[in-house]
């Protein structure tokens, strides 16, 4: 999913797809990740059953599973059967529930929701390389299509320099460029940004998100 660092170009993941064609189009349109999410309340919500059609896709793009404290059964359908290639998690999951997962073989990303200078000091806490950056809501996990001052992104990059830090929260095709500029983070992740409706893209809002995301300095 990561490009070379080194030229500054972000990597790029649509979330909240739930459509085996759209997922196939975005593929095309030049997506690096596709997010799949699995928590049951959210308005993109797929339930596992509804996903049998990542393994026609799974070798053609990086998939992603945006989970909340998912439970047991659902982490082991996802780890063992290999619907996805990396985990997403949104919720209240520790640094050992993270470090469990590592041990069996999972990529893991960690979202965390940035308040202030002081929610960057758990980025340390956690084991995974990949740590994604969202906006504070309370109550919310995210998909919120709001974002957060990224200055502290700058600063999460500056004080975990070993460190993955993939940006979100309220990106749209409109505003990523100037937010890859402030940042240059590793990747950008973007739900509500361009949709349609909730859990439906709009492809032409995606192209031109991916184009902003990636047109460099
Ligand atoms: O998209 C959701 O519904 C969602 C629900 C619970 C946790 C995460 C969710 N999505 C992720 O939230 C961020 C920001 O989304 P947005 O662009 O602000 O809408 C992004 O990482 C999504 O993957």
């Amino acid at each position: 999913m990561f490009p070379d660092p080194s030229k500054s170009i972000p990597a790029v993941k649509i979330c909240g797809i739930t459509q085996e064609q759209q997922a196939r189009d975005i593929i095309a349109l030049g997506a690096d990740a596709l997010g799949i999410n699995f928590w049951p309340k959210s308005k993109r919500y797929l339930p596992l059953e509804k996903a049998g059609w990542l393994p026609r896709i799974y070798d053609s793009t990086t998939l992603v599973a945006v989970l909340v404290n998912a439970d047991a059964q659902t982490l082991d359908t996802l780890v063992e059967e290999r619907l996805v290639h990396i985990l997403q998690l949104h919720g209240d999951e520790s640094p050992d529930q993270v470090a469990a997962l590592m041990d069996r073989g999972a990529h893991v990303i960690k979202a965390l929701a940035v308040r202030d200078r002081d929610s960057l000091a758990r980025i340390g806490d956690y084991p995974c390389q990949s740590i994604l950056l969202d906006a504070y809501n309370p109550g919310l996990y995210g998909g919120t299509g709001e974002t957060f001052p990224w200055d502290l992104a700058v600063v999460a990059r500056e004080q975990f320099p070993d460190k993955r830090i993939i940006l979100s929260g309220g990106l749209t095709p409109g505003n990523v460029r100037e937010a890859v500029l402030a940042t240059r983070p590793a990747a950008v992740d973007v739900a509500s940004g361009v949709e349609s409706s909730p859990g439906i893209k709009d492809l032409a809002m995606v192209r031109q998100f991916i184009q902003q995301a990636k047109a460099g300095a």
